[in-house]
């Protein structure tokens, strides 16, 4: 049974994560209180308007002063600078943890900015969400049997880390531990470079667009490989610029893969190109199994 109960949470940036972390923890009741604070003044009256918390702060720093647990949801290449607001406002006893998508400039930001009080950040990663951005798109399943991904140190608080984790499984989430490094290292690949190749598809075939009216004869196909290019666009050129040390070997690898296939396209080898569309659907086959058995 999870036993995990917060005071007072504040929520920094009360959009798609933020917002459905709050729902999720006040559907499971291990929070009393929610409080928000974030950029857009708009967004916070709307997360209040739809219950996702109880107050707007004045400020991030007002929220974290007045909070048992912080949970950064903004941009990560946001992080430093709210982190830098709401330092000199945190308690001796308060947790501070986040969900950004890239996790090892977080936790040396983290360190930089926190010093000793960085023994109480929990690096977090939801890896769960949606192409749609704001309160508006919150709810409280986003985590069910999703996983999230704490990247702690040999320094990291155990009783933090035992709250967090307790607060995400509250929120229905399987919750994992590794380093950051290997977090963005595998992200990397499974997140940040399908999010590249879709953006860059729209982006390649709008240029073809020109000449032709290609979007209005497309359809499911393309709207299951392009649906993650409505993300957020200021969101992803912080995550990618973020995590370019690892996403650039990866896309270099998808370069050389993509030339391999179109030169046996050029060279009419279909049995290679058999090959690599079956290995492909063997593993894509295998990934949807088990995450429809995850439980
Ligand atoms: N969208 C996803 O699929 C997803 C999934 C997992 C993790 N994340 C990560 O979670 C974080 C939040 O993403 P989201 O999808 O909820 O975005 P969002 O745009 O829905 O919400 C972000 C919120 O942060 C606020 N904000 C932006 N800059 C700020 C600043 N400087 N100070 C205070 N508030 C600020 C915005 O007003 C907005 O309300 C990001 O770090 C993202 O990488 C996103
Ligand atoms: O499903 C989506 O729309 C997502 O983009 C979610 C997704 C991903 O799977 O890549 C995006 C970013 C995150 O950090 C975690 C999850």
């Amino acid at each position: 049974m999870n036993t995990t109960r917060v005071t007072s949470v504040a929520i920094i940036g009360v959009g798609l994560i933020g917002g459905s972390a709050a729902a999720a923890w006040r559907r499971a009741g291990c929070v009393d209180r929610l409080i928000g604070a974030g950029r857009g003044r708009a967004n916070l009256e709307r997360a209040l308007e739809l219950g996702l918390i109880d107050e707007i702060a004045e400020s991030p720093a007002d929220a974290a002063a007045r909070s048992d647990l912080v949970l950064l949801a903004v941009p990560v290449g946001a992080t430093a600078a709210v982190l830098a607001d709401i330092a000199p406002a945190l308690g001796d006893r308060t947790i501070v943890t986040d969900a950004g998508s890239t996790k090892t400039g977080v936790v040396a930001d983290a360190r930089r900015i926190l010093g000793r009080a960085a023994a109480r950040f929990v690096p977090g990663h939801p890896v769960a969400g949606t192409e749609y951005s704001g309160a508006d798109a919150a709810f409280a399943a986003l985590f069910e049997n999703r996983r999230v991904i704490l990247t702690p140190d040999t320094e990291t608080d155990p009783a933090a880390l035992s709250t967090v984790r307790g607060l995400w499984e509250a929120a229905g989430a399987q919750v994992c531990e590794m380093t950051p490094e290997h977090h963005d290292a595998v992200l990397a690949a499974t997140s940040h470079l399908p999010h590249v190749l879709a953006y860059q598809l729209v982006d390649t075939l709008a240029g073809l667009d020109e000449q032709q009216e290609i979007f209005d004869y497309a359809a499911g196909g393309f709207a299951d490989f392009t649906r993650i290019a409505s993300s957020s666009p200021a969101m992803w050129s912080d995550i990618v610029q973020a995590n370019r040390d690892c996403l650039l070997p990866v896309i270099d690898r998808y370069l050389v893969e993509l030339s391999t296939l179109r030169q046996a396209l050029a060279d009419n080898d279909r049995d290679a190109v058999n090959r690599r569309f079956e290995r492909a659907k063997a593993v894509r086959d295998r990934f949807v199994d088990n995450r429809t058995g995850r439980t």
